[in-house]
């Protein structure tokens, strides 16, 4: 059986400097995939090739500092928020044991600078800025779609919570002495309002199907892949799905070798109401949500991924 499934390719130039129809038709598909499966990939999002290649190149020059430096910047009390997170430290919701991976996370500000490399801090706040900036530009045309004012979130993500994380996913020298459910990431759906992640080229990024299969998420060159998140999930009142995704261990030819990826996880600031909106809500869709704040449901999410206390 084919899965239902629709990932549809998006020119973010249209939405930004097209015609009024262009405008609209980038509004309406990427409604229509958030509606049906929750994932796009985007091109012509802000960030060149060079960019991208120097990203990678700090990042694997990062992951392959000597563990004790690394942990320097591991700092307790943050919930992972800056800095390092080291190996075993962050699981998937329901899983019973950590994820195969490390990653570093800079936010808003307050990010400690790698002494070691220069250009780190620098390269990642690019990256950071941009992503943030593609991703308002996600939000106004997601507004659209939804009938609210085109700068409905922009007050709400301006100045926001939101991370960027670099992951290495580390080599498994020893496969088999690993727990049978030990994966590079568990099955999850993301906190946040819309995820923006660079590197889904490599293979392993996978998305749950209603059938229930998963089905391997592939994005073009340079393209990133744009997710809903359950922030977004809730506001809409299920109207734009979260979706269930993971990232599977590679084949055991490749086993030892390491997977980058960098998600931006586009956060609002901690006051936003996620109250579901009004207009989500009919006879057919009874309100499911309570209401809460950004702030509060982070926390609550946090604290269930093993990150906070
Ligand atoms: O590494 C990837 O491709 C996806 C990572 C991811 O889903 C996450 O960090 O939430
Ligand atoms: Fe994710």
């Amino acid at each position: 059986m084919t899965p239902t499934i629709n990932i549809p390719r998006l020119d973010l130039l249209h939405y930004t400097q097209g015609t009024t129809d262009q405008r609209h038709q980038f509004s309406k598909e990427i409604g229509k995939a958030f509606n049906e499966t929750g994932f796009v990939t985007i091109a012509n999002h802000g960030m060149d090739k060079a960019l991208i290649d120097e990203l990678y190149a700090v990042v694997e020059a990062f992951f392959a500092l000597p563990e004790v430096t690394k942990l320097k910047y591991e700092i307790p009390g943050l919930a992972g928020q800056r800095g390092y997170t080291s190996r075993g430290k962050e699981k998937a919701k329901d899983a019973t044991v950590p994820d195969l991976k490390e990653f570093w996370q800079r936010g808003q500000d307050d990010n400690p600078a790698v002494n070691e490399l220069p250009r780190f801090d620098e390269i990642t706040g690019e990256v950071y800025r941009r992503l943030e900036s593609a991703g308002r530009e996600l939000l106004k045309a997601i507004a659209v779609y939804l009938d609210l004012p085109e700068d409905y979130f922009e007050g709400k993500v301006h100045q926001g919570n939101s991370i960027l994380r670099a992951i290495h996913y580390f080599p498994i020298d020893e496969p088999d002495s690993l727990p049978d459910d030990a994966v590079r990431a568990g099955a999850h759906e993301d906190i946040n309002l819309i995820t923006l992640l660079i590197g889904a080229s490599a293979d392993g990024l996978e998305v749950l199907t209603r059938e229930g299969t998963w089905y391997p998420v592939k994005a073009h060159g340079e393209d990133i892949v744009v997710n809903v998140g359950d922030m977004l999930q809730r506001l809409t009142n299920n109207k734009l799905k979260s979706t269930t995704h993971r990232v599977v261990n590679p084949p055991r030819e490749q086993m030892k070798t390491s997977r980058y990826s960098v998600p931006f996880f586009l956060h609002p600031k901690a006051d936003m109401s996620l109250a579901v909106l009004e207009s989500c809500i009919g006879a057919d869709n009874p309100k499911a949500y309570t209401d809460i704040t950004a702030g509060d449901y982070l926390d609550e999410r946090l604290r269930a991924i093993g990150l906070k206390m």
